[in-house]
């Protein structure tokens, strides 16, 4: 029998997930989707066809997977008041909450219980996701396959082995796809000011994004020899590198990325006191 997978929380992060287990073929009826209100609810169960509840226990007693989809901040109060549930049905807990430790949510649902941390992002939303994962010592084999499928079935997945890595994740990938939207706007902005039409530039600069993680992907090149093969010497291509480069992108990166991951440690003080 198939596996049933409640989300608690149907957001932006849930709504990604959902929508890509049933473009990749998870039947509707064993995805349950929850939320306080059913305004939230009653567009995902027409679009998608999936089970609703209003009623987090609910949801719970029926399910072989639960993933934790609702904000850090509400995060405890949510497991403190489906504690009983889970601990009736110990289903797999699977946590897509940035920063929120695995001890510290097994705690808040009553301890003794398979948990995998997941940091997913939401190109999920197109079968394009990237997540990290990491399961503690409760986890058995079958339920990392269970996990990997279900975050398979939205894109790639990466296991790591330190729970701390999931803040390094979080950093490369689950803010990630937000570094790639600030960027369109920027070479969207800078090819009006070339002259180009706003769509026409948003259009061409995404497409070359498409392509050029595509080729990567795709090529046993590293990044930089396929950029070196894009930079005739003393030609256009030259001239922006150097200028990237002489303004620091490198350095900018990874303060970027540091403060990212540095927010997630933030965030376990801040809200996963025990
Ligand atoms: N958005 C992202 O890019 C992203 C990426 C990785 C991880 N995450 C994580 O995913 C989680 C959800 O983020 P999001 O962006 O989807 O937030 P969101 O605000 O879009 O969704 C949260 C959902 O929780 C629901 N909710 C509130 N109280 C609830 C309750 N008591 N019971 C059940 N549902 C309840 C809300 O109605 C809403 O549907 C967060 O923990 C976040 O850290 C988000
Ligand atoms: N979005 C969430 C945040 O900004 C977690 C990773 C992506 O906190």
């Amino acid at each position: 029998m198939a596996s049933k997978v409640t989300f608690i929380g149907a957001g932006n992060m849930a709504g990604a997930i959902i929508g890509g287990m049933i473009e990749s073929g998870f039947a509707p009826q064993d995805i349950t989707a929850t939320a306080p209100s059913d305004d939230f609810l009653a567009p995902l169960r027409e679009r998608l066809g999936i089970r609703t509840d209003t009623d987090n226990d609910a949801a719970v007693a029926q399910s072989d997977v639960v993933v934790l989809a609702v904000k850090p901040q509400i995060m405890r109060e949510v497991c403190e008041k489906m504690r009983d549930a889970v601990q009736a049905r110990r289903p797999l807990i699977v946590s897509v909450a940035a920063g929120l430790p695995a001890e510290t949510l097994e705690h808040w649902l009553g301890g003794d219980l398979p948990l995998v941390r997941c940091m997913p992002n939401t190109p999920a939303l197109v079968g394009a996701g990237a997540a990290g994962l990491y399961a503690n010592a409760k986890v058995d084999e079958a339920q990392r396959r269970l996990a990997t499928e279900l975050m398979e079935a939205v894109g790639l997945v990466e296991w790591v082995e330190e729970e701390a890595l999931l803040d390094a994740v979080t950093a490369v990938s689950g803010s990630a796809p937000a570094y790639f939207f600030l960027m369109f706007e920027a070479m969207e902005e800078a090819g009006v000011k070339l002259g180009l039409p706003a769509d026409t530039a948003r259009r061409l600069a995404m497409q070359t994004a498409l392509g050029a993680a595509k080729m990567a992907l795709a090529s046993d090149k590293p990044p930089a020899e396929l950029k070196r093969n894009v930079m005739s010497p003393g030609g256009t291509t030259e001239r922006a590198i150097s200028h990237l480069e002489d303004a620091g992108l490198r350095r900018i990166m990874e303060e970027a990325m540091t403060a990212c991951a540095d927010r997630a440690g933030e965030m376990a003080e801040e809200l996963g006191k025990r």
